[in-house]
């Protein structure tokens, strides 16, 4: 066990929740004409990345549906914006957030080489949950959940030296040795790229109104045995993230989960709408005797390391100490 536990700040900005993925989880995509569906414009994002900075945050976690170009509506909307693509809107998003004093991490869904490419000088940090190597009912109408699509994602992540999170869904319908497998994939593209700083054990929450509102969430002891098999198979430089609006992480922290992921004094989680944020002063009391200790997106060994670009420089120098972690 680690002698400490480590949590962001930070505010999510769910860019776009138009998505060509149906995935039976999820209650963050919308159909184009519904009325909650929405492609944030920059006046909109503006004040909650000022917002963010003002309470103190370092990272702002851009969330966005998977390859919305596909969905003819969305298109329409992002040239009203002035945008021919997603990742032109998100470059510049990146721009924004960092002269605003935000570090940002995207999470748009699989991306090609060369979108990453892009993305990768702005952003301090990306991710993309690999959710699982099993071809699982869930992700039948997904045809961006497709295992070695999300491989090839977190491989070309690494080639371009991104500091990357990914992660795996607990009890969407994969069985134990699917666990195994998925973590081992998630080991093995660590192996060779050494880019993946934190791995996310989820639990799946089950939504109402989604394919999946009456499947049960994993018991506790199946996270406990998730957690320890994470910490058994993954390299110790990789962090394991649990999410402490999700399941209360004091005894997987005795398993081996040292990290609590992006948490936001001022935003919600607009993936997990319906659980609220501990404020910081709650996380203390969550890790009881562990000390809490407050990290940027980018863990320090990539500071160290020099993972990110000259546009994060100055940012990272002022929000870093010598270790790499929030400056107090
Ligand atoms: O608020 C949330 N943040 C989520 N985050 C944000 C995450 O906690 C932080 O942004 C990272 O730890 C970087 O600091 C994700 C980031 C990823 O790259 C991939 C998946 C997730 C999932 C969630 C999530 O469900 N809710
Ligand atoms: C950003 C990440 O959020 C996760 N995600 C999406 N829907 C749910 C849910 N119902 N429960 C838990 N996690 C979910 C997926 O793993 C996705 O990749
Ligand atoms: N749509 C992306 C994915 O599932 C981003 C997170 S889910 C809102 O990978
Ligand atoms: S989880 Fe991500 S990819 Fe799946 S439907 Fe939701 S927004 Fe789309």
């Amino acid at each position: 066990m680690d002698e400490f536990v480590t949590f962001c700040r930070n505010v999510f900005v769910p860019v776009t929740n138009i998505c060509r993925n149906n995935c039976r989880y999820c209650t963050f995509r919308c159909d184009p004409d519904d009325p909650d569906a929405k492609l944030m414009k920059i006046d909109e994002i503006l004040p909650i990345l000022e917002d963010g900075k003002k309470a103190g945050c370092t990272e702002v976690l851009f969330t966005f549906g998977e390859y919305a170009e596909e969905v003819p509506k969305y298109k329409e909307w992002l040239e009203e914006l002035g945008y021919n693509n997603t990742v032109d809107y998100i470059y510049d998003l990146c721009k924004i957030a960092i002269n605003t004093g935000l570090l940002p991490h995207t999470n748009a869904g699989i991306l090609n080489y060369t979108e990453l490419e892009k993305l990768k000088p702005l952003n301090a940090s990306m991710g993309l949950m690999l959710e699982t190597t099993a071809d699982v009912a869930a992700h039948e109408g997904s045809p961006g959940k497709v295992p070695s699509r999300r491989i090839k994602t977190i491989r070309y992540a690494g080639e371009l030296h991104i500091p990357f999170t990914t992660g795996i869904l607990i009890g969407i319908g994969e069985t134990l040795d699917d666990r195994i497998n998925s973590l081992l994939t998630i080991a093995e593209l660590h192996e060779e790229y050494g880019h993946i700083q934190e791995v996310i054990i989820q639990n799946f929450t089950p939504k109402p109104d989604t394919p999946m509102a009456d499947m049960p969430s994993p018991t506790d002891e199946e996270m406990i045995q998730a957690i320890l098999i994470a910490r058994e198979i993954l390299p110790d430089d990789i962090a394991i993230q649990v999410a402490p609006n999700l399941i209360d992480p004091y005894i997987l922290i005795q398993c081996g989960a040292s990290d609590l992921g992006g948490v936001s004094p001022t935003t919600i989680d607009w993936i997990n709408p319906e659980a609220e944020w501990p404020s910081v002063s709650e996380l203390k009391e969550m890790v009881h005797d562990m000390e809490l200790k407050e990290r940027l997106p980018l863990y320090p060994q990539y500071i160290k390391k020099g993972w990110y670009s000259d546009n994060l420089k100055d940012l990272i120098n002022g929000l870093a100490d010598d270790d790499g972690y929030r400056k107090v």
